[in-house]
């Protein structure tokens, strides 16, 4: 089930990507917050650079819209290199790896994106590919099929994933460097969504950018929709981008004041009305509210966690005093929760 109203995780219209193109930073300098990211990758690449030789493999790690793919094509041009993009699921066959391989020129960078969702034959080849610089391809069919050795020019891998757990390992091991991209402070959203209004060419104050940073799920890709969608909100009602601009346009797009959007309540409102609080599978959750898995866990649950909405034990997930008190639902034997009802 789509749920139309959810503001999209990933670009899905033309117009989503060109926006987020304009908006993405070009280098490390412009790249907002990930401090320890920024510091590691400055180093990996400053090192490689200075021993003439292609950098380590790099896996770009954690949920959609916190700038995996912006880090990527930043490391194309700190490095100058040219950059190729493919995907997981574009891999479904060794021959489509090796295609791609076969192609690259020396030193170029070698971006794929799901990193998760190749195809496991494929997967074995970029073993071999990312150790050795080489792979070996099968000549002729049946009985007198040979593999022949390649070389090929060396690349660096960068990998992409919102599930770095359902990486093999022997996969994950090739990879030099992994960064873990963390939810971003208000603060950090706060600066990503001033830059982003200042190339827009959009005057909103300072009240009005902190209100979006709250309830943009510690994540740049929402805040810069919730951005576009503030924006309209002002020049539809002819009013300034202002705090109150704010509260009303996110009411009508059912973001709540920490952030929520509708598919993280529906999961918290199954969490306590259906599995008691819990503990429940991630899967039974997502099962009730009628996604995929794969989205709840690696898009809702993290965020929940984060906020400490939801914890996670040994044996499911549960919902914390918090979660009963931003839903407004009395804990289990009745005792109203603690803390304010924080949802408008
Ligand atoms: N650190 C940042 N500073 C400024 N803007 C950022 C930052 N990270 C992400 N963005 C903005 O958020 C948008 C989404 O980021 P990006 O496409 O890199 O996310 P992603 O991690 O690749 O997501 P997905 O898992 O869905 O592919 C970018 O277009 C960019 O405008
Ligand atoms: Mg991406």
């Amino acid at each position: 089930m789509t749920d139309v109203s959810r503001i999209p995780e990933s670009p899905e219209s033309e117009a989503e990507i060109a926006f987020e193109g304009a908006l993405r930073p070009a280098n490390l300098a412009e790249f907002v917050g990930q401090a320890k990211v920024r510091l590691q990758l400055e180093l990996l690449l400053k090192a490689a650079a200075m021993q003439s030789r292609t950098p380590d493999h790099i896996l770009l790690a954690g949920p959609p819209g916190l700038g995996k793919t912006t880090l990527a094509l930043i490391v194309a041009e700190e490095t100058g290199q040219p950059i190729r993009l493919t995907s997981g699921p574009a891999l479904q066959h060794a021959g489509d790896l090796a295609a791609v391989l076969s192609s690259l020129v020396p030193g170029e960078l070698l971006f794929i994106d799901e990193i998760h969702r190749m195809a496991r034959t494929a997967e074995e080849m970029l073993y071999l590919a990312m150790e050795d610089f080489r792979i070996d391809i099968m000549v002729g069919k049946g009985a007198g099929a040979t593999s022949v050795p390649l070389e090929l020019a060396p690349f660096t891998v960068i990998g992409a994933t919102t599930r770095a757990g359902l990486l093999p390992n022997p996969l994950r091991d090739r990879f030099g460097f992994t960064a873990h991209l963390e939810f971003y402070e208000d603060g950090e959203l706060e600066r990503v969504l001033a830059r982003a209004a200042r190339l827009l060419d959009l005057r909103v104050d300072d009240a009005a950018l902190a209100e979006i940073a709250t309830r943009s799920r510690g994540t740049p890709r929402i805040a810069n929709r919730l951005l576009r969608r503030v924006r309209d909100y002002a020049l539809v009602h002819e009013t300034d981008a202002d705090e109150q601009a704010v509260q009303h346009a996110l009411l009508v797009y059912d973001v709540d004041a920490l952030g929520l959007d509708r598919l993280d309540r529906a999961v918290l409102q199954a969490l306590i009305d259906r599995f008691a609080g819990g503990p429940v599978g991630v899967r039974s959750l997502a099962v009730s509210v009628g996604e995929e898995a794969e989205t709840v866990e690696s898009v809702v649950e993290p965020f929940l966690v984060r906020t400490g909405l939801v914890t996670r034990t040994q044996r499911g997930r549960v919902a914390t005093q918090q979660a009963y008190a931003h839903l407004g639902r009395a804990l289990p034997g009745g005792a109203v929760p603690q803390g304010p009802r924080l949802d408008i």
